[in-house]
């Protein structure tokens, strides 16, 4: 049978059971991949950010992404709680609105490494570049650079997972704002479109903030959804270069306190 299988037996049933033989080799490497990888959304209500923490369940190594200086403390609870063991605190990027946890969390849970993009110009104990992979476990994220918002924007891509960490590159239905740090809408625009929308469409993206309480979105759903990044470049910069928002309430404080790790 297994001959008639692999050699190419021909008959209807015989590629029927061919079919049915993939489909659980496919469903058993989902349940497995399923169960080493862990996944938390965590939300800081002041500014709006998540953080993600996500987890090999085997081997206990934990990462968090996007970490907020006020909740330092219950991410560093909640990890020891599931019994994870934290290795990198990573940042997006050098945020502009609240004050990065990384710095307490390095403090408060020894071993624990700092992890941000070169090109932000922050410091930290490892600087990424794009291409550039971290791994946890059995499990890793790949760095993509997506500036624009900021110079140092990192989007982190789990493949495995097929899901990506888009920070304020991608917001749900909307984007980073470029109109303070090294913000440029044009490098934005190229970085969402060559860099984000060219992932495959089931792909889920997680971004650092929401204001409307949306979770999650997908890259389908952006590309045919989003209301600034679905117009054409030119569109694009001038939506961009008239959002007329409020500078974030605490820029002056974050910013300089970012660049050293929240160690201010
Ligand atoms: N009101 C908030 C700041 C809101 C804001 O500016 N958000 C940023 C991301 S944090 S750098 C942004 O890019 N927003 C884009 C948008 O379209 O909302 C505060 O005072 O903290
Ligand atoms: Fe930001």
């Amino acid at each position: 049978m297994l001959q008639s299988l692999v050699f190419g037996g021909r008959r209807a049933a015989d590629r029927y059971k061919l079919s049915n033989l993939l489909f659980h080799v496919r469903t058993m490497s989902a349940v497995h991949k399923d169960t080493t990888f862990f996944f938390r959304q965590l939300f800081d209500t002041v500014s709006s950010t998540y953080t993600y923490l996500l987890g090999d369940k085997k081997t206990g190594e934990a990462v968090l992404i996007d970490p907020v200086l006020e909740h330092a403390e219950r991410d560093a609870k909640l990890i020891e709680e599931l019994g994870f063991k934290l290795i990198y605190a990573m940042n997006t990027h050098m945020h502009a609105d609240h004050i990065t946890g990384t710095g307490k969390l390095k403090s408060i849970v020894p071993g624990t490494k700092s992890v941000i993009g070169k090109d932000s110009g922050a410091q930290a104990d490892i600087h990424l570049l794009d291409g550039d992979l971290v791994r946890f476990g059995s499990h890793e994220l790949l760095a993509a650079a997506t500036p624009g918002h900021t110079n140092g924007c990192l989007t982190y891509i789990c493949h495995e997972q097929s899901l990506a960490f888009t920070g304020d590159t991608l917001l749900i239905r909307g984007c980073g704002r470029t109109d303070f740090q090294e913000g440029n809408s044009e490098t934005l625009y190229k970085s969402v479109h060559n860099r984000i929308f060219t992932l495959p469409d089931e792909y889920v993206l997680y971004p650092a903030h929401d204001y409307r309480g949306q979770t999650a979105t997908s890259v389908a759903e952006e590309k045919k959804y989003n209301p600034r990044l679905t117009k054409s470049l030119a569109e694009f910069v001038e939506i961009m270069d008239n959002l007329n928002l409020p500078y974030p309430k605490m820029i002056n404080k974050a910013v300089p306190a970012n660049r050293v790790c929240g160690l201010f």
